[in-house]
């Protein structure tokens, strides 16, 4: 069964401007404009797209925190909504730029108020705990009081904080924002744990790249309120029409290489950079090359994530041509 559904939902905001002196206009402002998708139990699903396309505003309708002016919603088969309450221990949730920790009481005993709001069973929370101190790291950290907490061990307890009550589905909205390499990398590794040992389903709102070539398999990009693309993150590829890179190495510095099969977008030296579409094999001009020219060594560069995203953002509507859309 899908754990999360939503069908043609949209969230309307009405905003006030100041106009001249005394006059104030009134606009709206579509924020989510009739998305569609489901996502299965146990499936990591990352949810992209640029500054203000909608992302946290679906997130917050998902926990129930906004109401949609439209559609249909359900989490678990509740509607988040009208039943926040009964949602909240189905749910966990991380917002990167808000911590959900008291700020002035030690890390640990934020978690003992959970413990006792959630109403978790003793014998739960402490095993839960234990995991997460673990596997993040926390030991040295439970009895600092979060405001000296740095960013990335802050956000380990965070993550942690919204786990100890076994959630079903883990919302995360910018997880590794302001992270170190280290950290970001130690988050990471987390979620793939928590996803493979105990299927909890994960819904990733992020603007880094490599969160989702790391964590997702399937992609949802979100533009304007709408739903450019969901499908496989290789399928993004495609619908970028992205381009795969061969390097080549020759024995000696050459003019741009003449090839119908792709163009020379780079020379340095006796290495040459050639574009050609990801969509078609490199044979046929690794072929045609080694006929022609004196290579020493080559190879295959895939497609830079950041490039075909940022290619469908500036492309908007159009951008979307081709994508699989549920
Ligand atoms: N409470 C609100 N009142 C009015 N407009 C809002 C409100 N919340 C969001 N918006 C508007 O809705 C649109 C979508 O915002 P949202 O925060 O969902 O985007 P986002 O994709 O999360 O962006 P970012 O990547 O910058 O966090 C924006 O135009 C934003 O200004």
């Amino acid at each position: 069964m899908d754990l999360i559904e939503l069908d043609n939902v949209e969230k309307v905001f009405d905003v006030r401007r100041k106009k001249g002196l005394l006059r104030r206009e009134k606009r709206q402002v579509r924020a989510v404009d009739g998305i569609s998708f489901t996502i299965p139990r146990g499936e990591v699903v990352g949810y992209i797209g640029p500054n203000g396309a909608g992302k946290s505003t679906t997130i917050k309708m998902l926990t129930g925190i906004l109401t949609p002016s439209g559609g249909r919603l359900r989490v678990a088969g509740i509607d988040p909504a009208r039943e926040r309450t009964r949602l909240a221990s189905r749910i966990g949730v991380v917002f990167g730029q808000r911590t959900t920790l008291w700020w002035d009481l030690p890390l640990k005993d934020s978690y003992r108020l959970m413990h006792r709001m959630y109403r978790i069973p003793d014998a739960r929370f402490a095993a839960n705990l234990a995991r997460c101190v673990e596997l993040l790291d926390l030991a040295e950290l439970l009895d600092v009081p979060v405001r000296q907490l740095s960013l990335g061990q802050r956000m380990r307890g965070d993550i942690a904080a919204a786990l100890l009550h076994d959630p079903e589905v883990l919302y995360l909205d910018e997880p590794t924002i302001g992270l170190d390499v280290v950290s970001k990398s130690k988050v990471r590794q987390f979620l793939r744990d928590l996803n493979a040992e105990l299927g909890t389903t994960v819904l990733l709102t992020t603007h880094d790249l490599t969160d989702i070539e790391q964590l997702c398999k399937r992609v949802m990009v979100i533009d304007h309120g709408r739903l450019m693309y969901d499908g496989a993150l290789a399928g993004l590829h495609e619908v970028g029409e992205s381009e795969r890179t061969l390097v080549v190495d020759l024995e000696r510095e050459l003019p741009p290489l003449v090839t119908r099969l792709a163009r020379v977008v780079k020379v340095e030296g006796p290495r040459q950079w050639l574009a050609f579409p990801a969509s078609v094999s490199a044979a046929p001009l690794v072929a045609e090359l080694a006929a022609a020219y004196p290579l020493l060594d080559l190879s295959v560069r895939e497609p830079d994530i950041e490039v075909v995203i940022a290619k469908m953002y500036a492309g908007g509507a159009d951008g979307a041509r081709g994508a699989r859309l549920t």
